[in-house]
């Protein structure tokens, strides 16, 4: 038995340790069994109460006066409502709730199960309101309880299954596992003996697995009372005495009695009178001991059944009379039935037929009435079922409909990722193909440039020079504008190289060039046409700007301090010059200045030369020496 609840920890935490054993025991996990255990549980329970804590105290009175009084109805029942009013002060609608199910279940014990519904329905109300599954769980299987036993089967069904729902829903294994006792027991009185064996079955098992003999008991007991009503006399005795042996190892006398009673119950059944008059009177005095009269209108019912197959028909009309007006409070028909049922058939015995006639058609009028209510019953149950299997059905659907939303929000948020995605994507490749597009341009422009440019200098190769020579001639024939060119090559560029390199070479033609270009206007352009030869184009340039243009490019090489390249090195350079004329192309134009460079180097070098027209192009291409028109010559010095 799983009742040292206590412990070390408990004892450092008091509080704690009260809590978590009142929870056990308000969720029927301790099963506590017999008078002297129950006692001891609530001496621990009373000992880790914090004093001065009022609401852990109600907590502690709901229980003692759940477990603490036994059969003691009275005390019992006083102490409920004494709790009641004490926790109704408090404004603890917990504790209130509690209470008014311990005084339903004195109520119930001292047989006004209609007042003990009305404790019931204010519990399920308050639990209600608090929304505690716990209390509503528990409140529904006790009025369940009552309706049961008030032949209301159908409401008693529909309550035991809400609070099983309730108790899987909290994960109550303990205490969903007994209520199915009391859906077998209801589906057993309302005929539907294979629905009440499987319920039993499974009530059974359960109890055997958790070792809780007082479930245990109680599925015995059932049984019993199945067996007797489908006929199986034998199979109800030996069920019965299981029933007794269980409730002997309980130590509980109440118990004890009520397990023979049943099992009187099952031999008359079985026809066993003089074993069932034996067994009864053990059963009254089991109910005397714990003062228990709660029971007298069924031990009475058997000692008459037990005396009429006896024969001892006198006893049996005794008895049975005396079971007649204590059932009569209670609403138990079959009770009822099986009694007028009886005594008719020993008033028959004793020759009676009036009184047998009155006594069967009694007994016919409650089984009409059974019947009735049965089909009622059955209406109710078919309609409670209609209604939940409606609500279940509402619930899929809802529950249905809730997926499909999110399946439906799931998969828009998977096509907007997607689309997310597919925009980043694209924007990445977009950019990539800008950057590649860019990339591709710059180098293409840096080859055009190249293509164009001379690699030494810098500065536009032969192609670039003729081409900006095309447009500028033909600028200048649209314009009627003047134009000018001059070739210029560097004077003894090779001794040059042969004294100091070829490098040193590159250098002095850097220098030139940029001598030169400081040299030129913004419109000039300077070209390269080969190794140590260079061309300038000179747009708007009249012939005598031309010579002076040529003269200031010549002065600025000759003023060249390359003594940083190498020392004592000087460059100077020759100059031809050559305006357009009308009739020239840009061949001739360009042959002309030739012409007359070719002139100033033969003239001695470092110096311009003009180009004396046509004649002086046919001199230069005939390489013959024509009359020298020096504008600037220096010549070498
Ligand atoms: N360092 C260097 N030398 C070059 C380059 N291009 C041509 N040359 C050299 O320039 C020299 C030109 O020599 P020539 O044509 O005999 O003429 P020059 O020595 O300048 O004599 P004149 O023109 O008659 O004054 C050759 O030795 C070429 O090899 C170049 O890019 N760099």
């Amino acid at each position: 038995m799983a009742v040292a609840a206590g412990g070390r920890a408990e004892t450092r935490d008091p509080a704690a340790g009260f809590d978590r054993l009142a929870d056990r025991l308000d969720n029927h996990e301790l099963a506590v069994s017999g008078e002297a255990q129950t006692q001891r549980v609530l001496a621990e329970l009373r000992a880790m109460l914090p004093p001065g804590d009022a609401r852990r105290e109600l907590r502690y009175r709901y229980l003692y006066c759940v477990l603490g009084f036994g059969n003691d109805v009275r005390a019992g029942f006083d102490y409920a409502a004494q709790g009641l009013a004490d926790a109704r002060k408090a404004g603890d609608a917990y504790a209130e709730a509690n209470f008014q199910l311990c005084r339903g279940q004195y109520h119930e014990l001292a047989t006004t199960s209609s007042d003990a519904l009305a404790d019931y329905d204010a519990g399920i109300a308050i639990a209600g309101k608090l929304g505690d599954a716990r209390l509503l769980g528990d409140a529904l299987s006790l009025r369940g309880g009552v309706e049961s036993l008030l032949g209301e089967h159908a409401k008693a069904l529909a309550d035991f299954i809400e609070a099983q729902r309730l108790y899987e829903g909290a994960h109550r294994d303990a205490a969903a596992e007994s209520n199915l006792l009391n859906i077998a027991i209801v589906y057993r009185r309302m005929g539907d003996y294979a629905k009440a064996h499987d319920f039993l079955r499974q009530a059974r098992d359960s109890a055997v697995r958790r070792h809780d003999i007082r479930d245990q008991y109680f599925a015995a007991l059932q049984l019993a009372f199945l067996y007797v009503e489908e006929e199986r006399a034998d199979a109800a005795v030996d069920s019965a005495r299981a029933a007794v042996d269980l409730a002997q190892r309980l130590g509980e006398r109440g118990s004890t009695g009520l397990a023979r009673l049943g099992l009187a119950y099952a031999l008359n059944a079985q026809r066993g009178y003089a074993q069932a008059l034996a067994v009864l009177k053990q059963a009254e005095a089991d109910f005397a001991a714990v003062s228990d009269r709660s029971e007298g209108d069924m031990l009475d019912l058997n000692y008459g059944i037990a005396y009429a197959g006896l024969g001892q028909y006198e006893r049996a009309i005794k008895m049975l009379d005396a079971a007649e007006g204590k059932l009569r409070n209670t609403n138990n028909m079959r009770y009822r039935e099986m009694l007028y049922a009886t005594r008719a058939s020993v008033y028959e015995a004793m020759h009676k037929p009036a009184a047998a006639l009155a006594d069967y058609k009694r007994a016919m009028t409650m089984r009409e009435t059974m019947h009735r209510m049965g089909r009622t019953q059955y209406g109710t149950w078919m309609s409670y079922q209609f209604d939940s299997q409606r609500r279940e059905l509402e619930n899929r659907r809802l529950i249905a409909e809730a997926a499909l939303k999110e399946q439906r929000v799931k998969a828009l948020e998977r096509v907007r990722n997607w689309q997310a995605a597919t925009l980043l994507f694209a924007t990445l490749l977009v950019a990539l193909l800008v950057v590649f597009v860019w990339r591709q341009h710059r180098q293409s422009r840096r080859l055009r440039r190249m293509a164009l440019t001379d690699a030494l200098t810098g500065i536009a190769n032969r192609r670039q020079i003729e081409n900006t020579l095309h447009e500028h001639v033909a600028a200048a024939r649209q314009n009627r504008r003047p134009l000018a060119v001059l070739t210029l090559d560097v004077d003894h560029f090779k001794r040059i190289n042969d004294t100091w390199g070829h490098q040193i070479g590159d250098d002095v033609l850097c220098c030139i060039v940029h001598a030169c270009q400081q040299a030129l206007r913004k419109d000039d352009a300077l070209g390269r046409i080969g190794g140590e030869e260079f061309m300038v184009v000179l747009p708007g340039t009249s012939p005598d700007a031309a010579a002076h243009v040529a003269e200031r490019l010549r002065a600025s090489v000759e003023a060249l301090d390359l003594g940083d390249i190498a020392r004592g090195l000087k460059a100077t350079v020759s100059i031809g010059v050559a305006d357009l004329l009308p009739d020239d192309d840009v061949e001739m134009l360009i042959l002309r200045a030739d012409a007359a460079l070719y002139r100033a180097k033969r003239e001695g070098r470092n110096r311009v030369e003009i180009d004396a027209g046509a004649d002086d192009a046919a001199g230069s291409q005939a390489h013959a020496a024509a009359a020298p028109v020096a504008l600037f010559g220096n010549g070498p010095r």
